[in-house]
């Protein structure tokens, strides 16, 4: 089974084409493998346990997580993202991005305008290739949920948007906001001394919210800049999270700390994002193709990963 593996600001996933030869049109779920050997029927594969190996630094090929690019029925693909812990998650501002790239890099769509089915619904891109290959897409990323009970995020009446509560039990000031997936902001002065590794595993796995959440730390050097750590659920602190810099962009602006286009500066670089005057998130930045290669037969079997 064939992989490659492409990042967005450092934010890393392996992908997996399953397609199948009918491209992007192609009808239910998994598709052959490409490459001339015996593909592994996607079905004998659990998607949780691979996100897991392959990850993994040392014994895997080393990402945040894995995403699968599926047949969908509603748009030129379906994306499935699963984080390095081996959790789903509902979307991925930079992992989307890779999938307009293989997409359009491969042939299988025509059109630098791609739409792909997630679980946070069916979100836009506009690629922009130079000399046929992509090297930046703009995603529409729909509009941000602030009802905490859709978040979801047991904080207030569960109806009326929450901007900095204080999480019990813990000094940390949030405002919860989801772009599909969860996320929760604070604001700190100083982003060197933000506590991303204490507070970060904490605030994940805190009781207020169901699903665990992503967490950002930003500091706001000027309402149209925004600098910003981010740990993320299911992958730990990462070096860029589109759905987390559209979080912390709606959350600064919310709180009167920022205009409605900002730019996020992270560990790994610059993504830009505009809320626009329809409620609409807007999301663009780089995207890159790191290798492909094939997960080896053996590796999967010695995994359990293969069911007989
Ligand atoms: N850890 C996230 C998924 C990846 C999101 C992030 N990599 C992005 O670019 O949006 C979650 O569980 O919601």
């Amino acid at each position: 089974m064939e992989f490659a593996k492409l990042h967005g600001l450092g934010n890393s996933y392996v992908y997996l084409n399953l397609l199948g030869d009918g491209g992007p049109s192609a009808r239910g779920e998994g598709g052959q493998g490409s490459g001339g050997e015996r593909p592994v029927p996607p079905g004998a594969l659990d998607w949780a346990h691979l996100a897991r190996a392959v990850s993994d630094r040392g014994t895997g090929i080393g990402s945040d997580g894995l995403i699968l690019i599926l047949p969908s029925q509603v748009a030129d693909a379906r994306m499935r993202i699963f984080n390095a812990d081996g959790s789903e998650g509902e979307m991925c501002g930079n992992g989307i991005r890779g999938v307009g790239k293989v997409l359009y890099d491969r042939g299988l769509v025509r059109s630098r305008h791609v739409r792909v089915e997630t679980l946070a619904g069916i979100l836009a891109l506009e690629l922009f290739p130079e000399d046929g290959r992509v090297q930046r897409a703009r995603v529409q990323m729909g509009r941000p949920i602030l009802e905490p009970a859709r978040i979801p995020a047991r904080l207030g009446d569960g109806r009326a948007p929450v901007l900095e509560v204080r999480l019990e039990g813990e000094e940390a000031v949030v405002t919860p906001v989801s772009m599909g997936n969860p996320h929760a902001v604070l604001f700190v002065d100083d982003l060197a001394k933000a506590p991303v590794q204490e507070w970060g595993p904490r605030l994940e796995h805190h009781p207020a919210f169901p699903n665990r959440t992503n967490v950002e730390f930003v500091a706001v050097r000027d309402a149209a800049t925004l600098q910003m750590r981010v740990w993320e659920r299911g992958s730990g602190e990462t070096q860029a999270c589109g759905t987390g810099a559209c979080a912390a962009a709606v959350a600064a602006h919310l709180t009167g700390r920022a205009g409605r286009e900002v730019a996020v500066h992270l560990p790994g670089g610059i993504l830009n994002v505009r809320w626009d005057d329809s409620d609409v998130v807007w999301l663009e930045g780089p995207v890159e193709e790191v290798c492909q290669g094939r997960l080896d037969v053996e590796w999967l079997r010695r995994r359990g990963l293969l069911r007989p």
